[in-house]
């Protein structure tokens, strides 16, 4: 009995629920579906000798489950994640030295545009945006440090198609350049940049990969072992690393990838042919179509394009309002490559960033409306989309 009148506590009860049934030994489970391995620290046999993994930041079995699935898409033998597509880019970036130059193309995601103009450029990381339709462009924008090419290809949002093996050859041909691409809005289901030239593949697996809408999360694959060995070092300084939790959904989500991008392509199409016709539009970007002003390019290193396009209508900036006011199925919102359909005003969301003068001179202008098609049926999207304008017009 214990002074208080109640039993004696139960010795021992601590030390059962930390150490009962926990052997780390014991893991080796060949579960069919990788399990989600939480834990930040792996015991290690002697001092400073370990048993593949030793602290969560530097390797995880979950996150290298889904690295390897990556590797594995895109052909590639080195997959790195990270823990947002923009620490992905980051990471890559930071291969390069203060006093290093970029050459960018000029329609680039906001979020990109903006980390080169008003972080890397702080750090000494100078960058030129130029138009990668326009080989002349890109070679005149190449300087003597010039050390990475950043490509975007289709671009985001005005789906500009790049030619990734020619701006890869002007590359090789002018230095000892890094030439990445974002594969974002494609997936390696329907590009893969590393048989064209490319170095680096850089995605925001926060879109299509993941497809859920429910992960922030970032990649690189590449080939080159040292460049890997690099990355792999810059993963575990710099900690831009995402959690085990977040990998598991994302190599879920791989599993019906294929289905997904599948659909995604059929019904962007759709809708992309029955938006061409529309009295109010007057143009609709859509790497797919025939009208696509680098149809040519996309046929020769796409398998078919996505969900995510852009089109633009005759009225302005009250009129996309009162549009993205009046859509019922799609949801007014930022992001794409989900289950759900999007629609965003890039001028005033997701391309805000971009100066102003950029944007003018790219023809991100408020009459562009960008279109993710998720998985719903096409006709309710259709329909949707005629009543919107039918509010707007
Ligand atoms: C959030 C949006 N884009 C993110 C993005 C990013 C950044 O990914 P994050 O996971 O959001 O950090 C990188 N590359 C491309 C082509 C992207 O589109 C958007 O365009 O709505």
């Amino acid at each position: 009995m214990a002074s208080d009148g109640f039993l004696n506590k139960i010795s021992g009860f601590a030390t059962l629920a930390i150490h009962a049934g926990q052997d780390p030994e014991k893991w080796n489970s060949a579960a069919v579906v990788p399990p989600i391995v939480t834990s930040t620290t792996f015991k290690q046999p002697a001092p400073a000798e370990h048993t593949g993994f030793e602290y969560g930041r530097s390797g995880n079995p979950t996150r290298n489950t889904l690295e390897e699935c990556l590797a594995a898409l895109d052909k590639g033998k080195h997959a790195l994640t990270f823990a947002s597509g923009l620490g992905a880019t980051t990471t890559i970036a930071s291969l390069l030295s203060c006093g290093d130059h970029i050459v960018s193309c000029d329609d680039v995601y906001g979020g990109t545009n903006r980390l080169f103009r008003r972080v890397l450029e702080r750090l000494g990381l100078q960058t030129t945006f130029t138009d990668f339709t326009d080989l002349e462009c890109v070679k005149n924008a190449i300087q003597d440090n010039t050390k990475m090419i950043w490509i975007e290809t289709p671009t985001n949002p005005l789906l500009k198609v790049i030619d990734i093996a020619a701006v890869s050859e002007v590359a090789k041909e002018m230095g000892d350049i890094i030439v990445v691409v974002d594969n974002t809005f494609l997936t390696p289901y329907l590009q893969r940049p590393l048989d064209f030239g490319a170095d680096i593949v850089v995605y925001s697996l926060t879109k299509y990969m993941n497809g859920h809408s429910d992960v922030i999360m970032g990649a690189a694959v590449l080939n080159d072992d040292c460049l890997e060995e690099r990355l792999r070092f810059l993963q575990n300084a710099m900690g831009v690393v995402p959690s085990p939790t977040d990998c598991y959904f994302v190599n879920r989500s791989l599993k019906t990838l294929a289905l997904r991008m599948e659909q995604h392509q059929k019904s962007s199409y759709v809708i992309a042919k029955w938006l061409e016709n529309h009295p109010k539009v007057t143009q609709v970007l859509h790497p797919g179509l025939p009208s696509h002003p680098q149809y040519a390019i996309a046929q020769k290193q796409m398998t078919g394009h996505s969900g995510v396009f852009s089109f633009k209508h005759v009225g302005g900036l009250q009129e996309s309002r009162k549009f993205l006011s009046s859509i019922k199925l799609f949801i007014l919102a930022e992001s794409l490559g989900g289950y759900e359909s999007l629609a965003e005003l890039p001028s005033v969301m997701t391309h805000a960033s971009v100066p102003e003068e950029q944007r003018n001179e790219l023809g991100i202008t408020h009459s562009l409306i960008r279109l993710s098609v998720g998985l719903e049926d096409t006709e309710d999207l259709i329909d949707d989309l005629d009543q919107a304008f039918k509010a707007a017009f």
